[in-house]
């Protein structure tokens, strides 16, 4: 491509913009501006996704002071055009090219017929096929979640067809360690992007996570987030960029740097947000008295975002009062005083059997009315609502189910599965190594202590690595195991990075470490050398920050070379492995030294909370009622210890009881809904049925110049060619060729290839490309049909309905863009009926340029006359269809604003917002409806000869 400032162009991906103007061409880097929208994009010259603007001689041109001159002649001096042209007074005048109006995108089907340039036949097939696909996918009901590269699991499908749906989402996800709480914030991101109800994001994520999110954001979602740390962000502010976060509109960073400069947090704030992801989020301290610096960061940020979704695995880590923190962020005005919401969560329990009770009926299929006593909770918890639904034939017990659980306190914002609901899991296996104490040990006072729990750091220098026979159990179980894959994890960082460089040096192993002192950098690529399967490292020795958020799930073997105080660390730990996508048994090893607090630790958690076994979610707070006696004994050990943990059974049953009658049953059963996550799953399935979107790109990579070489079944290598309709094609610029795959199956089990589904960039782009362009919007063909007399003209015109709405509203949800294709001949005869598009494809051929330009020349007011009619036929059926677009919002819109008004008279959770937000898509949905109109897409003469 050349460029010459001045030149006009138009982007191929974002029509929106209107006419742009070259402003700088470095060689390298081209900068267009666009007037129309205020804004400038900076492309690499040789792969920008631009065309060229070219008007010629009767055509028709606006110019920005608003003149409009039917183009006479067309000259150009150093690459810059001239025309020529005469005004509605037959006046002549002369402009450059910069004096376009910046408005005019596309020249009009018809005016490039009329000036002889038209389009063979695949091209028109092509913009015509694209109007009807994306019709369809504009009404399909798995919109926004066809695109993710994840296996359908219902519990993740269920939550993001549930929040995704919802205008600026504010939920904790909360889902057990290792259940894909990444993967579902990702699908909601991925449903608000592509629907345009969201644009700026933010993530906020530890250190350690940073390349991950990036990494499964990409890789699963095509989102390309860009990281902000001090350097990156040093970097825009020198280029003169006031506000940094404001060059980008995907930003990836960690809390610490957010946090740990006033600067950089008031300019994240300063920035605004439509969504805000916080991962790790019990990470943010909170109390009645005062908040950790992360919290405020994260509470000011959550302020100017719309929406809000918080992670974590262990959402009560430290209690009621935590878990009310993390609530509060997600609504302020709902959460508001710790002991209302104390009083509250004491009554779940009363709600819980309130369901039980509904389900025992259900199940009996009873028609019998409702008890009174039954029938007068439910008026309490619903309002005037419960009438309507305990009255008529038989109570509509399912229904009064899903209202109660909707409307319950913290229904509409806590998101938790567990294993157990889940299912799938893998065993765990658990391995203890009882070892002998050496004298050194035995020698130290400190055997029973705390500091006992890692007897290590009791010795001055590393001596201890020679005497700890946990060291010499490790390096024997991993000469043992070559072939294996293992995880240690330690509590204390030099223990780990001692550990690590003693077996690296003196035992011949393939280690890694993993510890907070090393740079982000230096810790992926620890964990990247730990993945490969071939000469990868066999043994990946990490502290705590290793048991964190992070996945290892292609390894079976933990070893916990020791034990940490707080179990949630300990689930934390186990969770790095046991998560999804693991396919093994898991092998928990516990090396402890006997007659040390080590042991005891042990037994506690064995005997005490059984958490080896599986987590729990309530550890902590069972921790916390025993701390102070469980210390007691780790220091001073005693008889009583036997009863301690026999007391801690007691309690981790009665709990985990309790848990299963109360606000966790409640929660389980809200979290995943096994038959609306089935239709979903269903109309994903049926949106990748069969070979159509195959079929349709490559029709698209043959039109464009794409290469594409066969792979294997479902798989295909794309290369860029010389012959590229414009000189780029979305995604596809890589010389040594780009692998994709079609099928879901193939593309999670090959992160190579680029998973392309309905939603993929490349396909979405491709659809913007062909209909944003003038690609195939006018043709010319020929056929030959005995019934009509040479000579005989027909002209096949598409039109959309054009609605103009702001994206959000989503108005294509109700007025898709409804593609009406029309049939006439030179008597307005309509004719769409007896000669269907696809019939008349396989009647038509191309024409030679010269004979058609010249034929053109001499029917100008023959298809003018003949697309009177046809706009006259389709502007006919606009009536019934913004009748129809009508009915569908009422229908949409009007259950949602009368749902979220009930919910409000009874559940506070419901913010003002999202009332108005109902609201005013009825409101302007229905004034944007009403001013639709039809616009023409495409033209095709035929000339039967
Ligand atoms: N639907 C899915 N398809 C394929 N892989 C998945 C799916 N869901 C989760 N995974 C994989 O399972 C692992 C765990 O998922 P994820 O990291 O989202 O869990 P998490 O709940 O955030 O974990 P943690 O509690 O440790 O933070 C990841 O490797 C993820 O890629």
């Amino acid at each position: 491509m050349s460029f010459s400032i001045g030149q006009r162009w138009v982007s191929l991906t974002e029509s929106h913009l209107g006419l742009g103007m070259i402003a700088e061409f470095t060689g390298r880097q081209v900068t267009v501006s666009f007037p129309a929208a205020g804004e400038m994009r900076v492309y690499a010259s040789n792969n920008a996704p631009l065309s060229r603007v070219l008007y010629g001689e009767g055509d028709t041109i606006r110019t920005a002071d608003n003149r409009q001159l039917l183009v006479t002649a067309v000259e150009e001096f150093q690459g810059i055009l001239k025309y020529t042209g005469t005004d509605e007074y037959g006046k002549s005048h002369t402009i450059r090219e910069v004096q376009l109006d910046c408005f005019t995108q596309l020249i009009a089907p018809q005016q490039r017929l009329f000036s002889g340039h038209y389009n063979k036949k695949a091209p028109f097939q092509l913009r015509v096929e694209t109007l009807n696909l994306l019709n369809d996918l504009q009404q399909s009901n798995a919109k926004g979640l066809i695109g993710s590269r994840t296996s359908h699991l219902p519990h993740q499908i269920y939550i993001a067809s549930e929040v995704a749906r919802r205008h600026a989402p504010r939920v904790l996800l909360a889902d057990e360690v290792g259940l894909g709480k990444t993967i579902e914030a990702g699908m909601i991101l991925h449903y608000q992007l592509h629907t345009g109800r969201a644009s700026r994001v933010l993530i906020v994520v530890p250190d350690s996570l940073v390349h991950q999110w990036l990494v499964e954001m990409l890789r699963r979602f095509n989102l390309k987030f860009s990281i902000f740390d001090k350097a990156r962000f040093d970097a825009i502010k020198a280029e003169g960029q006031e506000n940094p976060f404001e060059a980008e509109q995907l930003v990836l960073t960690s809390l610490s740097f957010l946090a740990g400069n006033d600067q950089v947090s008031a300019l994240a704030n300063a920035a605004g947000w439509d969504m805000l992801i916080v991962d790790e989020a019990h990470h943010l301290h909170w109390d009645e008295t005062q908040s950790s610096r992360e919290y405020q960061c994260v509470e000011a940020l959550s302020a100017v975002s719309e929406g809000l979704l918080l992670l974590t695995a262990t959402p009560e880590q430290i209690g009621l009062e935590s878990h009310f923190a993390r609530l509060r962020l997600l609504d302020p005005s709902r959460f508001y005083d710790l002991e209302v919401f104390k009083a509250e969560e004491a009554g779940y329990q009363k709600l819980n059997e309130v369901v039980q009770r509904l389900q025992e009926r259900d199940s009996l299929a009873g028609k019998e009315p409702l008890e009174d006593d039954l029938v007068h909770v439910l008026r309490d918890y619903l309002g005037d609502e419960a009438e309507q639904l305990i009255s008529g034939e038989a109570a509509n017990l399912e229904l009064i189910i899903e209202k109660l659980l909707d409307r319950h306190g913290t229904g509409r914002v806590l998101f938790r599965n567990t294993r157990s609901a889940v299912k799938g899991f893998p065993e765990r296996v658990l391995h203890t190594h009882a070892l002998k104490c050496p004298a050194l040990y035995e020698a130290d006072m400190k055997r029973f202590s705390i500091s006992g729990l890692t007897p290590e750091r009791n010795i001055e220098d590393l001596f201890w690595l020679k005497i700890d026979p946990r060291v010499t159990w490790l390096t024997e179980f991993l000469k043992e195991n070559r072939q294996e894959k293992v995880l240690v994890i330690c509590a204390k960082e030099s223990t780990a990075s001692e550990l690590e460089q003693h077996l690296r040096l003196y035992e011949g192993v393939r280690s890694a470490a993993f510890t907070e002192s090393m740079s982000i950098i230096e810790r992926d690529r620890a964990g990247a050398y730990f993945a490969e399967t071939e000469n990868g490292a066999q043994v990946l020795i990490c502290s705590e920050i290793g048991s964190e958020g992070r996945n290892f799930q292609f390894s079976r073997h933990l070893i916990l070379f020791d034990l940490p105080l707080n179990p949630d660390l300990l689930e934390q730990r186990i969770g790095r492995l046991d998560r999804i996508g693991q396919v093994h048994d898991i092998n928990i090893h516990v090396p402890f030294i006997e007659n040390t607090s080590q042991q005891y630790l042990y037994r506690w958690y064995k005997e005490g909370m059984n958490l080896f076994a599986r987590p729990i979610g309530v550890a902590y707070s069972i921790y916390e009622q025993f701390a102070e006696r469980l210390e007691a004994e780790l220091c001073h050990p005693s008889e009583r210890f036997e009863a301690l943990l026999q007391e801690a059974a007691a309690k981790t049953e009665s709990t985990l009881a309790a848990q299963e009658e109360g606000r966790d049953k409640l929660l389980e059963l809200h979290s995943c809904n096994e038959e609306k996550a089935a239709e979903v799953i269903a109309l994903i399935e049926d949106a990748e049925e069969g070979s159509q979107l195959q079929e349709y790109m490559e029709n698209v990579f043959n039109l464009f110049g794409v290469d594409c070489e066969y792979h294997s079944e479902n798989a295909r290598i794309l290369r860029p060619t010389e012959h590229m309709h414009s000189g780029y094609f979305p995604g596809v610029s890589d010389e040594d060729g780009t692998t994709i795959t079609y099928s879901r199956k193939q593309a999670l089990s090959r992160d190579d290839m680029q998973f392309v589904s309905w939603e993929h960039p490349m396909v979405v782009e491709s659809m913007e490309m062909i209909l944003n362009s003038e690609f195939g919007n006018a043709s010319l063909a020929t056929m030959a049909v005995k019934a009509l007399k040479p000579g005989t003209l027909l002209l096949e015109a598409v039109f959309t309905i054009n609605c103009v709405a702001p994206k959000r509203f989503q108005i294509e949800q109700f007025l898709p863009i409804s593609p009406i294709r029309v049939l006439v001949d030179i008597n307005g005869q309509d004719l769409s009926q007896v000669v269907p598009h696809d019939k008349l494809n396989t009647l038509c051929d191309n024409v030679k340029k010269p004979t058609g330009q010249a034929l053109l020349k001499q029917v100008k007011s023959e298809i003018e006359t003949m697309l009177e009619h046809a706009t006259g036929f389709a502007e006919k059926q606009l009536p019934d269809i913004r009748e129809q677009a009508q009915n569908t919002l009422q229908l949409k819109m009007m259950p949602e604003l009368e749902r979220i008004l009930a919910l409000k008279k009874i559940n506070p959770s419901i913010r003002d917002e999202e009332v108005e937000y109902f609201r005013s898509c009825i409101e302007q949905g229905a004034r944007a409806i009403g001013r639709s109109a039809v616009q023409l897409q495409a033209l095709r003469l035929i000339v039967n000869t």
